[in-house]
């Protein structure tokens, strides 16, 4: 079992969720954290060590008042049972596909969010940009991570490129499939440490994450051979081991994740241009001429770059979209038709 004999702050746990457990509890109830949802139970490690518990908690709630792989719950001992969920110090979701706008809980209380994308004709701003708009929206610490270093004599252009795009930016340059190289991750995946990644098809996620995972992956991929169980497809969600002893939560909802619901996301990464806007004569420019516009004083100063300006727009117009009900999208399409009808 992964989680065996782990100590609460090996698990994660820090004074954000401490505080949140009143010392005059009488209850008995003891903290745990979610190592994996399955199907028919959830998977609990605690500072007695693991437990499986059945599911059933939150039932008839909310999506967010469910447990999801991540979470902090204080759990009954006598009866097995969760008895409140801790405040998460972050949660990844999505609308669930289909077009019922169910959400999905993805991962809950991860510390870092690592932003993976390789140095070769595959990196693109732009990505990078919306998958750190999604690490501002859900408040996690985002690391980019650029892969690849061996394939190229230049990853320091790269690097510049990512550093580029907030102040402040961290940014590493690795050869995923060197132990070594990875090993200038270690600050954000030594023990208690919680790490999720997103990337793109063939950046080099999977390299990466069996490179992080050392000798646990191949021995927990052995076992899975050897007993033929196959319950690894019964696993919805669940926290991998890091060899450094950190966390990892890898799933494909994490590794798919889109954006939705992110305008204050993207605030903070286009802070520059929310800004200039504030200072705009008139407060519904739309920056296209207008007389006193700050946001083009700003390109024509060369503060700001007209392709910044325009991403800033495509993904204002995204947002809006995605965020937007059914009836109010079949609208927005009208609007988009009526518009490009009008140009032919
Ligand atoms: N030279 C080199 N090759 C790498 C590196 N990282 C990954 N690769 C290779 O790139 C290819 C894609 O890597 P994956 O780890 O499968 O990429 P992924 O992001 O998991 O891709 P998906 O599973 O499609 O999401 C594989 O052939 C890897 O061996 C690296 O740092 N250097
Ligand atoms: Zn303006």
């Amino acid at each position: 079992m992964e989680s065996a004999n782990q100590t609460l702050e090996e698990l994660g746990w820090r004074p954000f969720f401490s505080a949140q457990v009143p010392q005059t509890d009488d209850s008995g109830a003891e903290p745990f954290r979610v190592m994996a949802v399955h199907r028919g139970k959830i998977a609990v490690a605690g500072a007695g060590g693991p437990l499986d518990i059945q599911p059933g908690f939150g039932d008839g709630m909310a999506a967010e008042d469910h447990p999801t792989v991540g979470d902090w719950v204080l759990v009954d001992p006598a009866t097995l049972q969760i008895t409140q969920i801790l405040q998460r110090a972050n949660l990844f979701k999505r609308r669930a596909p289909g077009g019922d706008q169910k959400t999905q809980l993805i991962a809950a209380n991860v510390d870092t969010l690592f932003i993976v994308a390789s140095c070769n004709q595959d990196f693109s701003i732009p990505r990078l940009e919306r998958y750190l708009i999604l690490a501002r929206e859900v408040g996690v610490h985002p690391v980019i991570i650029l892969t690849k270093t061996d394939l190229t004599d230049t990853p320091e252009t790269f690097a510049a490129a990512a550093r580029d795009l907030q102040p402040g930016l961290q940014v590493e340059t690795i050869n995923g499939k060197d132990p070594a190289s990875a090993a200038s991750l270690s600050d954000w995946c030594g023990k208690g440490q919680t790490v999720a990644l997103v990337g793109s098809s063939g950046v080099g996620k999977s390299t990466l994450v069996n490179t992080l995972r050392g000798s646990d992956s191949i021995a927990t991929q052995d076992i899975r051979k050897a007993d033929g169980t196959g319950r690894h497809t019964t696993t919805v969600r669940e926290m991998h081991r890091l060899h450094q002893g950190g966390w990892l939560l890898d799933t494909p909802g994490m590794r798919e994740l889109q954006l939705t619901d992110v305008a204050s996301g993207l605030a903070v990464v286009f802070a520059d241009i929310v800004e200039a806007a504030e200072r705009c004569r008139f407060s519904d420019c739309a920056h296209r001429g207008e007389p006193g516009c700050a946001v083009q004083a700003a390109i024509a100063d060369g503060t700001l770059t007209l392709a910044r300006l325009d991403r800033w727009r495509a993904l204002v117009a995204e947002e809006i979209y995605n965020s937007a009900s059914p009836a109010e999208r079949r609208a927005l399409d009208r609007i988009a038709a009526a518009a490009a009808n009008k140009r032919k």
